[in-house]
């Protein structure tokens, strides 16, 4: 009998408590992924094209609007921009984290009707650096202050045939998806704190910057609640796709259309995605491709190139050998491991 089996009665029901099981079944917003083996590092989407797959798109992207901005300096001394969104879909406020001062957001620039230049800078529709005393969100009124190189355009890069030199000069992008146990409570059962590090590190050292586009999707879409009871039918003998539909969720029910309709409005159109996910891949693209993954960056966990910081132990083992197996993630197993 396998483990899922155990806890499965014939019909394929699950054999816990009515109780523990979520009340209703959530339709999945994106199906798991065709396993693909082999990807090689950074490979150009167009060459590996059979490597993905297409979920369902939605038919048009929400809308999105960038409410306020603030400049974060963190504690690797990195400045960021943190981006914070509403939308036209839910009520929970999705983040763009910004790498670079080059990247703006077109509906956070939008003039308001009725604000003032203090309305502007207090949401973060500035140009250049808050000091005391600026008076004007616009840079060229501010004699104090001069004009960075980096920051002497607020254009975006556009489609123009992609060269190397183009694709080089995309920006790197990770559309992450809300962790609450991996990135807070120091959970070595995933690799997902890890995961926003990584990316967080590759992007400050990145001349074209970085987006990482941090989505309220918990627990691949099902929530901290169910995410737990999951933890727990995992403890029980399950992995972490089983648990999920014991519980009656998809396996992912995630979607990314947010992540496109933040890029978009981030100005980004060819992006460099740092990912293992092949449904993400295909689904950030968007109804019209509004955006292009011109590359796609592995996400490599660090143990397994012996790097320091890396997550290890049987759970995260388990999860991540559940992603290649069964999720059709672009990840091999180190030798020895499988
Ligand atoms: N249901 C469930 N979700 C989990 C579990 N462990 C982590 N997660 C969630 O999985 C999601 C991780 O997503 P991402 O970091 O976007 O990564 P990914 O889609 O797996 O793919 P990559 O881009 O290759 O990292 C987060 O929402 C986590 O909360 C688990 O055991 N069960």
């Amino acid at each position: 009998m396998s483990r899922s089996e155990s806890l499965l009665t014939e019909d394929g029901t699950a054999s816990v408590p009515p109780s523990c099981l979520s009340p209703a079944f959530t339709p999945p917003a994106t199906t798991p992924g065709t396993p693909v083996l082999g990807a090689a590092k950074g490979v150009p989407i167009e060459e590996g094209a059979t490597a993905t797959r297409h979920p369902k798109l939605l038919k048009e992207l929400p809308e999105v609007n960038c409410i306020v901005r603030a400049r974060i300096p963190t504690t690797t001394g990195t400045e960021i921009f943190l981006h914070l969104y509403q939308n036209s879909i839910d009520n929970k406020e999705h983040l763009a984290i910004v790498f670079g001062n080059t990247i703006r957001s077109t509906s956070l620039d939008a003039p308001r009707p009725g604000e003032s230049e203090m309305d502007r800078m207090i949401r973060g529709a500035y140009t250049g650096r808050l000091f005391p005393g600026r008076t004007t969100s616009r840079y060229d009124d501010s004699p104090a202050i001069s004009r960075p190189a980096s920051a002497a355009s607020n254009h975006h890069p556009t489609s123009t045939p992609l060269t190397t030199a183009a694709r080089n000069s995309a920006p790197l992008v990770r559309i992450h998806s809300e962790c609450y146990t991996g990135e807070t409570a120091w959970s070595a059962r995933c690799d997902c704190g890890e995961q926003l590090d990584e990316a967080a590190r590759l992007m400050a050292l990145d001349p074209a910057g970085g987006v990482v586009v941090y989505l309220r999707q918990e627990g691949r879409g099902i929530g901290l609640g169910e995410k737990l009871k999951a933890y727990n039918l995992q403890d029980l003998g399950n992995d972490t796709v089983q648990a999920n539909l014991i519980l009656r969720h998809p396996a992912d029910a995630r979607s990314y259309g947010l992540a496109t309709a933040i890029l978009k409005d981030l100005g980004l159109r060819d992006i460099r995605l740092l990912t293992n996910n092949p449904d993400k891949i295909a689904a950030v693209e968007g109804p019209g491709r509004e955006c292009k993954v011109v590359e796609r960056v592995p996400m490599i966990p660090l143990a397994w190139k012996n790097m320091k910081g890396g997550v290890t132990g049987k759970e995260v083992g388990e999860y991540l050998r559940t992603k290649i197996t069964q999720m059709g993630h672009l990840l091999s197993m180190p030798a020895g491991t499988e």
